[in-house]
């Protein structure tokens, strides 16, 4: 049994723990971080890598079918769906030596592989060592949550923590849950050459504006993915492979993945010891420390609230700004992006047009515009559209569905994250053509009318014109 002294202990070596250990460590600081599975997490191992490497496959195949407008014939692609696998094992490799215990020891950080859990408000017990710490950082993530459905319990079925190890090509993949999980792997398979039916409880990508969301749900039902919505699965049985049982019949198939939802890693972690209050997840103030044992930050997916790499990785910066230098710094939410990588992509920042509706009034002005009003989108045949919600000449909103959402977000997170006014992507010059001028664009629409369509303008330019040599 070892004691060991620390100045920060992160419990989780993920999207959040990793990032907040790399900065500590390279700024002095005596770090000890724990990790009881993979190094990497969820993102890196079953989560944000694997579906998109696997996603990536699928395009390549779907791509060969879509040549025909542009004069190059579809062809039948010849899957083969280990191979597919491979290729997310070998990204996942790629990524891996970035996350490792070796990388982080280099760097300084004491790497213990073990499971955490705390013995005392002060101090936490991993495998042989004891660890005390002035600041402990929960990283612990999420898993799948597994509902109490009847019957699941004796099918085999796959979450995210098993379908990337899947070999042999599902000839019909039930997936149960139409949030980005399901859909993102409904459309993967479905592009590898798998039968896919999605049952959803209520409505499909329901955290996104519906109506952009029914425009992505749209093309996956054109591609042949059937999405059953306001139907929940009640019942699995065995007949047949694997049967799904809804109000609105059942569905029998050869695969069954579940994906609704998670559940947060928070039960080894003895947090009545610690004295550190937590419901489903860590219960956390906007500095990400717990109210009731201010020793103890919470980050990531274990804080409760959005779940992401990138809210993992900002809460990781929260942390060291607080726990390294003693600063102020509060996590906020309203500027967090978040992309479903389906394609058309679905992107969101800030309000959609119901919450800005709700919260400004007629204050609100909502700029639509659709892709073809750009050259480039025309040029590729890129079907989309974007919604901007603006107030007084500041975005409060943006949403985007279609080729490259995820890419296009970007102004707009940075817009609304800096507070900044619309005139700043006016006045910016893009490349032309790109797919980026529809975010001028409809920055632009937003100032025509002011422009165009007044008469006060149109005085004082008739004005300036006579006045002229
Ligand atoms: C299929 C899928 C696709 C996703 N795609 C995206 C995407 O495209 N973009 C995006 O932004 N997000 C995506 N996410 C979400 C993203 O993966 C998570 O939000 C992110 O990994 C959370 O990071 P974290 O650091 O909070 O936790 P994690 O990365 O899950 O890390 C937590 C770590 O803590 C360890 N641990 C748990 N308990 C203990 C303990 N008691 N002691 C020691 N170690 C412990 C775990 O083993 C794990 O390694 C996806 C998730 C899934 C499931
Ligand atoms: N691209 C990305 O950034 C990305 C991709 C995947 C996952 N994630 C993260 O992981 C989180 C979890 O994703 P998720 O898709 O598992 O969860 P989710 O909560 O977003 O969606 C789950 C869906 O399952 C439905 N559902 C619940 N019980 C059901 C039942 N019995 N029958 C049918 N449907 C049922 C819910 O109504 C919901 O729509 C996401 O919220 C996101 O934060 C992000």
């Amino acid at each position: 049994m070892s004691t060991i002294k620390a100045d920060i202990c992160i419990i989780g070596a993920g999207s959040g723990g990793l990032s907040v250990a790399s900065g500590a460590a390279q700024m002095g600081a005596k770090v000890v971080l724990v990790e009881g599975h993979k190094m990497g997490g969820d993102c890196l191992n079953y989560g944000c890598v694997p579906s998109k490497a696997l996603l990536s496959s699928a395009h390549h195949a779907h791509a060969m079918t879509t040549g025909a407008p542009f004069g190059v014939a579809p062809a039948v692609p010849q899957v083969d769906y280990a191979r597919a696998k491979d290729h997310v094992a070998e990204v996942i490799a790629a990524i891996e030596p970035h996350d490792s215990q070796e990388r982080f020891e280099g760097l300084g950080v004491q790497v213990i592989r073990d499971w955490g859990s705390f013995i005392s408000p002060t101090e936490l017990r991993a495998g042989e060592h004891t660890i005390t710490a002035r600041r402990f950082v929960i990283a612990t993530g999420s898993r799948p949550f597994v509902p109490p459905i009847d019957g699941l319990e004796s099918v085999d079925y796959h979450t995210n923590e098993t379908i990337f190890d899947l070999r042999e090509r599902p000839e019909h993949l039930i997936v149960i849950g139409g949030g980005p999980i399901g859909l993102e792997m409904a459309q993967a398979h479905a592009r590898l050459g798998c039968k896919v039916t999605v049952i959803e409880a209520q409505k499909a990508l329901g955290k996104d504006d519906p109506d952009l969301a029914a425009f992505v749900l749209g093309k996956l039902r054109a591609e042949g993915i059937e999405i059953r919505e306001e139907t929940a699965a009640e019942k699995v049985t065995a007949e047949g492979g694997v049967t799904v049982h809804t109000p609105s019949g059942p569905v029998t198939g050869s695969h069954l993945l579940v994906a609704v939802g998670r559940q947060v890693n928070i039960d080894r972690l003895n947090l009545n010891v610690a004295k550190v209050d937590h419901d489903r997840a860590v219960k956390v103030d906007a500095t990400l420390r717990s109210p009731s044992n201010r020793r103890v930050y919470a980050i990531g997916d274990a804080a409760g609230g959005l779940q992401f790499t990138h809210v993992a990785g900002y809460h990781a910066g929260i942390v060291i700004r607080s726990a390294m230098f003693g600063l102020p710094a509060k996590a906020r939410t309203a500027h967090i992006p978040w992309v479903t990588y389906t394609d058309p992509e679905l992107a969101q920042v800030g309000q959609t047009e119901a919450q800005a509706r709700e919260a400004h009034g007629a204050a609100l002005q909502v700029i639509r515009l659709s892709y073809d009003d750009t050259d480039r989108g025309r040029a590729i045949r890129a079907e989309g559209m974007l919604k901007l919600m603006v107030v007084k000449g500041r975005p409060v909103g943006a949403s985007i569905a279609g080729p490259q959402a995820g890419e296009l977000i970007a102004p707009w997170a940075t817009a609304i994250a800096n507070g900044h006014k619309l005139t700043t992507l006016a006045n910016t010059v893009l490349p032309y053509p790109t797919l980026q001028e529809l975010n001028k664009r409809a920055a632009g629409a937003y100032f025509s009318p002011k422009l165009f369509e007044s008469p006060l303008v149109k005085r004082v330019v008739g004005l300036v014109q006579r006045l002229l040599p």
